[in-house]
């Protein structure tokens, strides 16, 4: 099958020595929206920036629809780029901004003046359509940026960081137009961003990277439900981790861990040596519970914040790990700050990786 996107063995190394990107393998389908999401500095760019022709590739190869692009200039790519501070002509008004990428294409002016009015009424853009483009408001600029982006009929976007330089409220609504906007397009979305709710509530796969390297690639649920390595574990959601010794297979498709809090079970082959428990599977359970994992200690710290209730516990190790509960149970109301509890987790909730 032909994938809109494939990324082989995609690297970069600066001139400087500096290794941002390695080995970066990605398929993408027709229609997705990936967000690569990570840190600062961990290539994320970089890579959007490979994709779109701006920086030179290393190693490795970049096709699209099944043709090798990694050489071809910018230009002659069918990808289109949204930067942060959308690049916009501050000189030049809005229509003109829009027009930009179809002027420099040489497309006759009939042709692009009708693509370029029907994309400013799709952006609700006509009414400043001759206003410059530094005399408006970050979202409306944010708007033109996309409105030139997409003017162009790109098989792919490429859109770096775009909803940075917006408050958290305009954000949000863009996020939801931007969405809507895709799914109703058709087109390929490759999404960078620092921002964890951003990537997980917009995409369809994130692609989680640290130091230049892709740690996993998932869907957002997946990548809550069952983290592949210890970074994606610490990284995204509110994960407890815990180290032990293998103890092998334990039911069909789960191993056993022997850790300094007792014995942990969860999904997993029985060869990893860290579990990794979400904050929100922990439950307060009467102490022995059969068929689940006990872990005991002491309450430190308890917060109710409208349904949930956030619970620092000091386990038998004297590690203290976060906890979050339903605040209306009973038996969470009744707890006491240094009253001991007994944590129990189903072994399901519970994922083996390799530390
Ligand atoms: N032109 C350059 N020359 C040398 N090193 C560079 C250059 N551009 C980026 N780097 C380095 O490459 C690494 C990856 O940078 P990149 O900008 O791709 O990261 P990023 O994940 O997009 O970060 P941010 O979220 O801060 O934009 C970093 O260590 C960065 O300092």
């Amino acid at each position: 099958m032909l994938h809109d996107l494939e990324l082989i063995s995609v690297g970069k190394t600066y001139p400087d020595g500096t290794v941002a990107v390695s080995d970066f393998d990605l398929k993408v389908e027709k229609g997705e929206f990936v967000a690569f999401l990570g840190p600062s500095g961990c290539g994320k760019s970089t890579t959007l920036r490979m994709i779109a022709g701006f920086e030179d590739i290393t190693n490795g190869e970049v096709m699209m629809m099944g043709h090798n692009m990694t050489h071809v200039p910018p230009e002659k790519r069918p990808t289109s780029m949204i930067f942060q501070n959308y690049a916009l002509f501050p000189h030049m008004n809005v229509r003109e901004n829009v027009a930009f990428g179809l002027d420099v294409k040489g497309m006759p002016k009939a042709e692009r003046d009708r693509k370029v009015d029907r994309i400013l009424d799709m952006f609700n853009l006509d009414p400043v359509a001759n206003r410059k483009a530094d005399k408006l408001s970050g979202g409306q600029r944010q708007r033109i940026a996309l409105a030139r982006g997409l003017v162009v009929e790109p098989e792919i976007l490429l859109l770096d960081e775009p909803l940075g330089a917006l408050d958290a409220n305009l954000r949000r609504i863009i996020q939801n137009e931007l969405k809507l906007l895709q799914r109703e397009l058709g087109i390929t979305f490759i999404f960078v961003t620092h921002a964890q709710s951003e990537a997980l509530g917009l995409s369809d796969r994130v692609v989680v990277m640290s130091n230049g390297v892709v740690e996993q690639i998932s869907p957002p649920q997946q990548l809550y439900r069952r983290p592949q390595t210890p970074f994606v574990a610490d990284f995204i959601g509110s994960n407890t981790l815990i180290e032990g010794k293998p103890l092998g297979a334990g039911a069909p498709g789960f191993g056993r861990l022997d850790s300094p809090v007792g014995r942990i079970e969860g999904v997993g082959q029985g060869n990893e040596t860290l579990a990794v428990i979400p904050a929100e599977a922990f439950r307060i359970v009467p102490q022995n519970t059969d068929g689940e994992i006990t872990l005991s200690g002491t309450l430190i710290e308890r917060k109710l914040v409208g349904a949930v209730g956030h619970l620092n516990v000091r386990l038998a190790d004297a590690r203290e790990i976060s906890v979050e509960v339903s605040a209306d149970r009973p038996e969470v109301r009744a707890l006491a700050l240094g009253a001991s509890v007994t944590l129990g987790v189903d072994p399901n909730s519970v994922t083996l990786v390799h530390a």
